[in-house]
C-alpha cells in the first residue's frame, strides 16, 4: 500500500494525479491531509507507524514552506517522494527548494513542480513496488509502450 499525504486540501488538485496513477495501476493506497506545521503530532504518528501498517512508500505533497516531505522522511526509513505543489506567490519555487535540499542522511526523492510531478511520484512509487511484483512491472511496461506509441504517432499531427 502507498501512503499519499498532503499539507492541505488545497493541494488535492495536484495530488489527485498521484492517486489517479494508483487507480490506473490497481495499487492500493490511502490519502490523508497531514501537516508538519498544523498537525505536527499526527505527522509524527503517521510517519512512525507507516511501516507497521503496511505502507511501502510515502508520497508527500506540500506547497510554500513545504516541510512535510522532509519531516516525514526524518521519522521513517520508508522511501519518501516529495511533490512540490505550485504556490501562488512564488509559483512553486519555494515548495521545490523547501523539499529538494535535504541534508545528507535523510533522503527525499523530489519530483517536478505540480501535476507532472504528482504523476511521476505515482509512477515512481509503483516502480518501487514493482521490484517485488511482476504483475505490476508488466503494467508499467505496457504503460511505457503505450506512451512510446503515442509519441511515435504524434509526428502525424505536425501539419
Ligand atoms: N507546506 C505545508 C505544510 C507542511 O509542510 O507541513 N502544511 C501545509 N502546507 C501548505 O500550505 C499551503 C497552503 O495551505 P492552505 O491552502 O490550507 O492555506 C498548502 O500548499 C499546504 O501544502
Amino acid at each position: 500500500m502507498i501512503g499519499i499525504i498532503m499539507g492541505s486540501t488545497s493541494d488535492w488538485e495536484t495530488m489527485k494525479h498521484a492517486c489517479d496513477i494508483m487507480e490506473e495501476l490497481g495499487v492500493p493506497y490511502e490519502k490523508r491531509v497531514v501537516s508538519a506545521h498544523r498537525t505536527p503530532d499526527y505527522m509524527f504518528e503517521y510517519a512512525e507507524t507507516a511501516r507497521d501498517r503496511g505502507i511501502k512508500a510515502i508520497i508527500a505533497g506540500a506547497g510554500g514552506a513545504a516541510h512535510l516531505p522532509g519531516m516525514v522522511a526524518a521519522k521513517t526509513t520508508l522511501p519518501v517522494i516529495g511533490v512540490p505543489v505550485q504556490s501562488k506567490a512564488l509559483n512553486g519555487m519555494d515548495s521545490l527548494l523547501s523539499i529538494v535540499q535535504m541534508p545528507g542522511g535523510v533522503p527525499v526523492a523530489t519530483v517536478a513542480i505540480g501535476k507532472a510531478g504528482a504523476v511521476n511520484a505515482g509512477l515512481l512509487a509503483a516502480q518501487i513496488l514493482s521490484i517485488g511484483d511482476g504483475a505490476l512491472a508488466d503494467k508499467l511496461e505496457t504503460r511505457r509502450e503505450e506512451l512510446r506509441e503515442k509519441v511515435m504517432e504524434s509526428s502525424d499531427d505536425l501539419v
